[in-house]
């Protein structure tokens, strides 16, 4: 005889969220409950989630919320049969959400576009993709070879292109590591090492970390890492707030009352600060990653050095060089933080709360700003012109995002949702007028302050 299936309010489901933002509070802090598709699921102490889920942490994001938008968009059907080893219950009957039309609409769109063959990849493209990004690499090291010693601008064409290799790499790596090219996921990941950690320099279990909390709770604060850039930037009013904790409360007053002007030199430092946190991530003792993952991370991220600082400093004078890195380095960090700061930044920023109010798809695309595609802007942004549309569906193939837009745009008519469409000079003028914004409302914050 099996006994009564146990139900659940959302005030527990919710409960259960308190105190929980590390792997350690998780597995010792009790129950951790969230919701798929009206089923309770506890992946808290004692489950063994951590050791089992090849999504690490990123489930944290999902603790006492309705996770079911970020189960669909991240999982195969695979996932689905492993759901059980999880399930605790049911919400209680009168804890059910009503029907969501726009949800609904959302899963036929969806179905469409599998109908469409949106989800199938074309290989073809990806080998050309590989190619011919591998083919700025491979220019920049011929200039190096030959000028290295005697041109100090052709040392600087030579890191510009290196910075564009890395971007292009940024946005391949992208691609496989949201497993849009192939059905098996280990050939996504196998090219993801070769291309993140090897070609790039960023590690993988760090970037998949980092960007899939993004996409569970984009724009929220306290939880999406990509808006957690203080003391340099401010994307909301409740960033301001921060000032009161911050150790460098002083720092982030300077930074933020300046925060247009010193926008595009912040972004250039942004590399560095990506491949020290992916060396810093794989490192010490406390891993999030088994000890074979933690193998081909170190080993390829070292292959990575080896051969930039060989291919540098055998072919440069020393001061030639550093110039050469400085270009490199400092361009790439330019041109991927641009491209993520256009995607997102200056658009509404929700605390958790707020965020509640929204469905998971809803979310991403309010969030989320789409630049008008054109030959330059498709390559520049490696497809992610088409953010809002990405943020639905993560694992359709770059190639085909096209012919989603139409769809989503319609979509978002329907159930008046607003869909926010610019160019890339438009995007940035939104940017930069909502952080001299933040800069006024910081200045008043002092004001006050002085005045107490
Ligand atoms: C009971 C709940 C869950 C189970 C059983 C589960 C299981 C799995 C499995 C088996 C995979 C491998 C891919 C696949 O076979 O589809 C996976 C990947 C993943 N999961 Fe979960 N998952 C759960 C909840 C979540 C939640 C709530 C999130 C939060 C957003 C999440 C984020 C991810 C991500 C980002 C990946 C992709 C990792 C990669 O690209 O390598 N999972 N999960």
């Amino acid at each position: 005889m099996t006994g009564a299936i146990k139900t659940f309010t959302w005030a527990e489901v919710e409960q259960s969220a308190l105190k929980k933002t590390t792997v350690d509070d998780v597995e010792n802090g009790g129950p951790a409950l969230m919701v798929i598709h009206n089923k309770v699921y506890d992946i808290g102490a004692g489950t063994g989630f951590f050791r089992f889920h090849p999504g690490g942490a990123v489930a944290i994001s999902q603790i006492g919320k309705d996770a079911s938008g970020a189960f669909e968009v991240f999982h195969t059907e695979n996932a689905e049969s492993m759901m059980s080893d999880f399930y605790v219950g049911d919400l209680a009957p009168k804890e059910v959400p009503k029907p969501n039309p726009f949800k609904e609409d959302v899963n036929e769109l969806r179905n469409k576009l599998i109908a469409m063959g949106a989800f199938k990849s074309n290989k073809l493209y990806y080998v050309w993709k590989l190619v011919s990004t591998f083919s700025i690499c491979a220019a920049s090291a011929a200039i190096l070879i030959n000028y290295g010693r005697t041109s100090t601008l052709a040392v600087i064409a030579a890191g510009s292109l290196m910075a564009i290799f890395w971007q292009q790499s940024g946005w391949l790596a992208h691609d496989f590591l949201h497993h849009q090219v192939f059905k098996n996921r280990f050939y996504n990941n196998v090219v993801g090492y070769i291309v993140g950690n090897v070609w790039q320099g960023f590690s993988v279990s760090w970037w998949k970390d980092k960007h899939c909390t993004h996409h569970s709770v984009p724009n929220v604060h306290g939880e999406d890492p990509d808006i957690n850039t203080m003391p340099f930037l401010a994307w909301s009013e409740h960033a301001l707030e921060l000032f009161h904790d911050l150790k460098d409360a002083d720092a982030a007053r300077f930074f933020v009352n300046y925060q247009a002007t010193l926008f595009f030199p912040i972004l250039g430092v942004a590399r560095l600060a990506w491949c020290f946190s992916s060396v810093r991530f794989n490192m010490g003792d406390k891993l999030l990653i088994s000890p074979t993952v933690a193998f081909w991370e170190k080993s390829t991220l070292a292959a990575h050095y080896i051969w930039l600082l060989s291919l540098t400093f055998t072919f440069c004078t020393p001061l030639l060089g550093l110039l050469f890195l400085f270009v490199a380095e400092c361009g790439c960090g330019l041109l991927l933080a641009f491209v993520f700061t256009v995607n997102h930044n200056g658009m509404p920023v929700y605390t958790t709360e707020e965020s509640k109010k929204y469905d998971f798809y809803e979310l991403q695309i309010r969030t989320g700003r789409d630049v008008y595609s054109n030959l330059f802007s498709d390559w520049f942004t490696g497809g992610l012109n088409y953010q809002v549309e990405h943020h639905m569906f993560p694992t359709l193939p770059r190639h085909n995002f096209y012919m989603s837009q139409g769809l989503v745009e319609e979509l978002c008519k329907k159930h008046n949702v607003p869909f926010h469409k610019t160019t890339l000079v438009g995007g940035t003028g939104e940017i930069l007028a909502r952080l001299a914004q933040l800069s006024n409302a910081a200045n008043k914050i002092r004001r006050i302050e002085k005045k107490n």
